[in-house]
């Protein structure tokens, strides 16, 4: 297990950020690493995301001593995405088959959990995402047809796009965490825009589906102090409350966004006007 701690920033230092510390704040890459689990600890909201890609045999969650628990989901719930081949998640001897795109929820309180590809050549890359939880809700299994669909955007603002909400109130029980993925109709390049900030919640959005000629401009920072981060395909980036989060890439791709923070409301955003953004 490699994990990476990364400590909260002040908006107001991020004017003095270059490119490089930038992406060493706030871009997580390089997740997926044949028989590991690759974790980034973000002292924002407690974040913890990573990635799983079991080729040679099976790969287990450990609880690292960052966490300070005896299992890593003691005092913590978790998101799984599988965004490689068919694969498995085992947890405490339940055994749940993850077809590409599907997503499962592990309860608080789990102890086992292991992860499989079901063909080494083909190996299932499992995306986590994690956050305190204080309270047990049930494992769940959530494939994008059982998540709640919302079409959004259109073709003339090439944003056209469908949101999968997955591990929602609406569609799984959660102490916090709140997932999903959102997926850019063919032509359309922007997402999340027009954009928004949300004070009470902050989020990771981890990017796939990227052609490797392909980059993914993420757009960060205070609404009249906006920076970007140039991302490739499989990377991630944590949005700290403050930051606005949206982008733009040269080919369409889909993301999967991850929030953790006071409420669990989805559509408590504060839109930024398109003319106050600097
Ligand atoms: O395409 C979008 O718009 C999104 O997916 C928005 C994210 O889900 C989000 O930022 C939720 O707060
Ligand atoms: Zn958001």
């Amino acid at each position: 297990m490699k994990i990476d701690v990364r400590y909260a920033s002040h908006p107001d230092d991020m004017r003095g950020y270059d490119t490089q510390t930038l992406r060493d704040r706030f871009l997580v890459s390089g997740l997926f690493r044949a028989d590991e689990t690759i974790l980034t600890y973000s002292h924002v909201d407690r974040f913890l995301v990573g990635g799983a890609m079991p080729v040679a045999g099976p790969v287990t969650l450990d609880s690292p001593k960052e966490i300070g628990t005896a299992t890593f989901l003691e005092r913590r719930e978790l998101g799984v995405f599988n965004v490689g081949g068919p694969g498995r998640v085992t947890v405490d001897g339940t055994v749940f088959a993850l077809e590409p795109r599907d997503a499962l929820y592990v309860a608080q309180g789990s102890v086992d959990v292991r992860f499989e590809s079901d063909n080494p050549a083909d190996p299932a890359k499992f995306y986590l995402a994690s956050t305190p939880a204080h309270a047990r809700f049930e494992t769940m299994k959530i494939s994008a047809s059982q998540a709640k669909q919302r079409p959004l955007g259109s073709q003339e603002t090439s944003n056209e796009r469908v949101i999968y909400q997955m591990i929602h109130p609406d569609v799984c029980r959660t102490a916090q965490l709140v997932m999903g993925m959102t997926m850019l109709k063919p032509g359309n390049m922007w997402n999340s825009m027009p954009c928004h900030t949300h004070e009470r919640r902050c989020e990771v959005y981890f990017y796939f589906d990227v052609p490797d000629d392909a980059r993914v401009f993420h757009f960060m920072g205070q609404p009249a102090e906006t920076r970007h981060i140039v991302m490739a395909n499989e990377e991630a980036v944590i949005s700290p409350s403050w930051s606005i989060h949206c982008g733009v890439g040269t080919h369409n791709y889909t993301f999967i966004w991850a929030m953790g923070g006071d409420n669990q409301t989805f559509d408590d955003m504060d839109a930024v006007p398109i003319s106050t953004m600097r």
